[in-house]
């Protein structure tokens, strides 16, 4: 069916409610917003379906959470009984509509026999997959758009293992979907009567406690000196009761909430955006941490999954560490920590992305630690864990991405904004006791590993245009790369669609082992590369910059010639 039929067909359908077809034929005159919300169906992407919230094919909405749901259910039951009196667990969000999605969510599986355990209130993501292992379940759900602005919402989709589902649970959803005739004709069962058939469980606090203490249980050091000063931020988002316990009872004291973003916020205020990837997120958290003293400031995003910081440099100003530089501060604490205390895995595996720098594996490196890369997405991340669960061939530490994504140990398969706030919390304590602060640690790692630099930047694309013409880039980049930056010569080209490798000194092409994803990768010869791809998650196409240089200011040229010249390029195609 084409755009405007299907805008039709909803118009027309006796099961889509009068308050829907409202807000669509206020869009009648509209024939650029109704292609934009029927052309396509919402699809699974990095991390779940995700969009903006409205009525359409192409948006976040009850029928569309009924339609997945369905699909998910008839998987499920695919599975057999046994899946189904197993389960699902369902969590949500800070956001408009979260808990309305979530409860449709619920009552559609349990209208086809499937048991449901719903958090009775918002929840961090990473107590879903928590609950998922603990209850067993066959499967899970969070209603979210994790970091998205306040106009998205999404659905991500956890398996048994307590991970999100990769592509083959995915594929099996989407087809599915595909059968199913009216998107509007899907039964959900009444709540009270799937309560008393047992059908719906409401679960809550017993869980929090279980999942805070193994949070605490994973700490590193516990008997360090905890009186460091904390500015906490959960930008109005689900962090703020189990981010300001955990720190409470594993001994910070001094910890102070950005008042205005303690409590949730649909509309995310005072942040705008609500990234703690982009410092602008922590505007409120510096005016709190300079009014405090404090010694760094934490933000999670609004499901808590992910974590960001800022320490206090010597002149009394933040500064942001990002998601790279976090990652090999947690990797260095975390592996200098099981050494003293001779837990150090002898096979013991760090996992990043392919798009994730390589301070960490070095230091993990002078650790004995093998790292391995996987695709973007922390279901990739977490697929290791599953795998080496199994095989019991390696030990899984740390899963980190530079996109502020952090898990320590394996009782939650997806990144966790808490664990990473204790962590980080005690490594600034820890270190601070030994007379430095992350910034000065972050320097020692430089001294000892090289001096690295890094950027990412996005160029924000909307719409059917904005996708056709990051499609548009990525093709045309990948006959017309830039051979030579600023004197650095192209030596390796990796396409990860294709899975070629090519060594453009020695003229071969290999085969690389890791599943197919659009993106590209260029090395040169002055120890730099970069890689392209378009988001999974929001409408941009992201390029990640990375070089290594004799000291800081070596390393950022490196950067700077790499960004101007790619985005010459990027800017140029039309
Ligand atoms: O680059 P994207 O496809 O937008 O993904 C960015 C990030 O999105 C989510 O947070 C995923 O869980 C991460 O694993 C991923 O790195």
């Amino acid at each position: 069916m084409k755009w405007l039929e299907k805008y039709n067909h909803w118009l027309e359908n006796e099961n889509i409610d009068e308050e829907t077809k409202k807000e669509l034929r206020s869009i009648e005159n509209n024939k650029e917003e109704i292609e934009e919300r029927f052309y396509t169906d919402l699809a699974f992407g990095t991390a779940g379906l995700r969009g903006k919230m409205g009525a359409g094919t192409n948006r976040m909405n009850k029928y569309v959470i009924s339609l997945t749901t369905q699909a998910l259910a008839e998987v499920i039951k695919e599975e057999g009984e046994e899946a189904c009196n197993k389960g699902v667990a369902i969590a949500y969000d800070v956001r408009h509509k979260s808990d309305e999605f979530a409860k449709i969510a619920s009552l559609v599986l349990a209208n086809n026999g499937i048991k449901v355990y719903l958090f009775e209130d918002i929840r961090p993501t990473p107590e879903l997959s928590y609950a998922v292992r603990r209850f067993k379940t066959q499967a899970g759900i969070v209603v979210t758009a994790s970091h998205n602005p306040k106009e998205y919402n999404g659905y991500k989709v956890y398996w048994k293992e307590g991970s999100q589902i990769l592509s083959d649970i995915a594929e099996r959803v989407t087809e599915k979907i595909s059968e199913i005739n009216d998107i509007a004709g899907i039964k959900a069962m009444d709540e009270k009567e799937a309560k008393e058939k047992g059908l719906l469980e409401i679960i809550g606090t017993d869980i929090d406690d279980e999942y805070l203490s193994k949070v605490k249980e994973s700490s590193i050091r516990n008997n360090i000196n905890k009186d460091i000063k904390i500015v906490y931020t959960p930008l109005n988002g689900t962090g703020y009761i189990p981010v300001t316990r955990v720190l409470d009872e594993s001994g910070f004291k001094n910890v102070y909430v950005v008042e205005e973003q303690a409590e949730p916020d649909p509309t995310f205020a005072t942040v705008g955006y609500p990234n703690p990837e982009d410092t602008k997120a922590f505007k409120y958290a510096i005016n709190l941490g300079k009014e405090k003293n404090a010694d760094i400031l934490i933000a999670n995003d609004p499901d808590c999954d992910r974590m960001a910081c800022m320490v206090k440099d010597n002149n009394n100003e933040y500064v942001s560490i990002n998601g790279n530089q976090t990652g090999a501060i947690l990797i260095k604490y975390i592996l200098e920590g099981l050494k003293d205390k001779n837990e150090l895995p002898e096979n013991g595996v760090i996992v990043k992305s392919i798009v994730t720098g390589d301070l960490g594996k070095n230091i993990a490196k002078a650790f004995g630690i093998e790292t391995i890369n996987t695709l973007t997405g922390f279901k990739n991340i977490c697929a290791k864990a599953n795998e080496f669960e199994k095989t019991g061939e390696k030990t899984f530490i740390f899963g980190y991405e530079e996109s502020i994504g952090y898990v320590y140990d394996t009782f939650v398969r997806d990144k966790d904004g808490v664990i990473a706030s204790m962590l980080i919390a005690e490594a600034a304590a820890y270190y601070k006791q030994n007379g430095k602060n992350l910034l000065e640690v972050l320097e020692g790692i430089y001294r000892e590993y090289g001096y690295y630099s890094e950027d990412l930047f996005s160029l924000v694309l909307e719409g059917i245009e904005g996708q056709e013409r990051i499609a548009r880039m990525m093709k045309t980049y990948e006959d017309e790369y830039l051979t030579d930056i600023e004197g650095a010569k192209l030596i390796n080209i990796t396409d990860y669609e294709n899975s070629i490798r090519k060594d453009l000194l020695n003229n071969r092409e290999e085969k690389i082992e890791i599943n197919k994803t659009n993106a590209l990768k260029y090395e040169l010869d002055n120890e730099s590369w970069y890689a392209i791809r378009p988001s999974g998650t929001e409408p941009k196409i992201k390029i990640y910059i990375y070089a290594k240089g004799k000291d800081k200011k070596d390393a950022e040229i490196k950067v700077n010639n790499i960004k101007e010249n790619v985005l010459n390029k990027l800017n140029s195609i039309e």
